[in-house]
């Protein structure tokens, strides 16, 4: 018998920082480096195996820009897990993901599962925040933390195995909002 585990998961983050780009290369395979800034949110799902177990992601990608900052707990209301992302390259959104860390505490889902992402990695060169600095941040709130790059594929795997971990079997799923579960 195989069951599917439909997760919900939103992407947050300051806007440029590469939650479409995330998303699209995590379910398309596929990198566009004229993309557009979302407007609202965009949905998309994929499946992948995870034990025995199929793990259905339900993604909502946010608009970063400061305008649809009202409409984001639409989306993290219900979320299994939230992916924080932030550019390397730009110290501002690593403020603007801790802006995020604390709303979600105050308003998100408890015990939603946080990752944090530090996208553009393959942009080292111009570094402005420190690997370091972001894994002692992590775990001061209990966050999954990982480096990626949508554009050359670098963890993007990774990231969502991380936050699948906490629901495969053997997690008690009375303490995480797991959608639901369908037997066949
Ligand atoms: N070098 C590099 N550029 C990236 C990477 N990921 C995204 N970009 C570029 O960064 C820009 C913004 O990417 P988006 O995916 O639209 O960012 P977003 O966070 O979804 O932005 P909003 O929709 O406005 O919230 C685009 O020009 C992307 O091509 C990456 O890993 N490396």
């Amino acid at each position: 018998m195989m069951a599917i585990r439909e997760l919900k998961v939103c992407l947050l983050g300051d806007t440029g920082v590469g939650k479409s780009s995330i998303v699209c290369r995590f379910v398309q395979d596929h990198f566009d480096h004229n993309i557009s800034p979302t407007i609202g949110a965009s949905f998309m799902t994929k499946t992948v195996p995870c034990g025995n177990e199929l793990h259905k992601f339900l993604i909502w990608d946010t608009a970063g820009q400061e305008r649809f900052h009202s409409l984001a707990p639409m989306y993290y209301r219900g979320s299994a897990a939230a992916v924080i992302v932030y550019d390397i390259t730009k110290q501002d959104s690593f403020h603007t993901l801790k802006k995020w860390v604390k709303e979600l505490k105050e308003h998100g889902p408890e015990n939603i599962v946080m990752a944090i992402a530090g996208n553009k990695c393959d942009l080292s060169d111009i570094r402005e925040v420190p690997l370091k600095d972001a894994k002692e941040y992590a775990e001061s709130i209990g966050a999954i933390v990982v480096e990626t790059s949508a554009k050359n594929a670098i963890n993007i795997e990774e990231l969502f195995q991380g936050i699948s971990r906490p629901f495969s079997i053997g997690r008690p799923t009375a303490t995480v909002p797991v959608l639901f579960i369908h037997h066949f």
